[in-house]
């Protein structure tokens, strides 16, 4: 039988205080937090503008075992994969939006796993989610944006949860990750969707208790998990 998805929260550093970033990623691992959402963007696919390769690496030197997973908002992100692989990087999730057509997004898929990372691709709010079944058998994670893309502390897009079941239906094994203004009042609806990895970035950076936060999203995932199954 196959195994059900596993829940997985990573914190995003977006809103973390960068300037000790990597104190910052160890006590959210500290906290619990599965992985690390590290979002790299490049002022022209998104208007706002963060960090490249060369901060990764140093990340990685200082945290050294943690899954990193870059969530790559550039319009080039076939450019990115080696130098992202060297630095460090364990998945690599570009968006189907930066690239024209479906044999560019296959071969950045095919690019980014002969690198050896894992593959996630992303829709952002306005793209439909049938957009992404031609690739999802070559993926490894489906990236469902609830907010657009650019900024954290915005506010979760409740109606981008249809795409989540629809994905959660076709694919019952898929790793489904979203991002974007999901905290606690809003991971319930996340989970009933079917999500189970859990991008938060001010839900948890600005709780005063993170570690409590990590928790309860990853019980309120797997409770749903568990219910899937149930109902199955
Ligand atoms: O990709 C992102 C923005 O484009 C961030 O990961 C996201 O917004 C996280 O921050 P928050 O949880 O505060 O919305």
């Amino acid at each position: 039988m196959s195994s059900p998805p596993k829940a997985q929260i990573g914190p995003s550093i977006l809103n973390a205080d960068l300037s000790s970033l990597a104190s910052e990623s160890q006590k959210l691992l500290n906290c619990g937090a599965d992985y690390l959402h590290l979002d790299v963007m490049d002022g022209h696919f998104v208007p706002n503008l963060t960090f490249g390769h060369p901060m990764v690496a140093s990340l990685r030197k200082a945290v050294p075992v943690a899954l990193f997973d870059m969530h790559m908002m550039v319009s080039e992100p076939k450019k990115w994969i080696q130098p992202m692989a060297d630095a460090g990087a364990n998945q690599y999730t570009f968006h189907l939006e930066a690239l024209a057509g479906d044999s560019d997004v296959k071969d950045c898929i095919r690019h980014v796993k002969e690198a050896g990372m894992r593959v996630g691709l992303g829709i952002k709010p306005n793209t439909a989610v049938e957009r992404l079944y031609p690739f999802v058998e070559d993926i490894d994670c489906a990236l469902v944006m609830t907010v657009e893309p650019g900024f954290g502390g915005q506010k979760f897009m409740s109606d981008m949860m249809s795409k989540v079941e629809a994905l959660r239906q076709r694919y019952r094994q898929l790793d489904i990750e979203v991002d974007g203004g999901v905290g606690l009042n809003t991971i319930g609806q996340c989970a009933d969707a079917g999500a189970n990895w859990i991008v938060s970035g001010t839900g948890i950076i600005n709780a005063p208790n993170p570690q409590l936060v990590i928790r309860q999203m990853r019980d309120a995932v797997n409770e749903a998990i568990q219910r899937a199954q149930l109902e199955r």
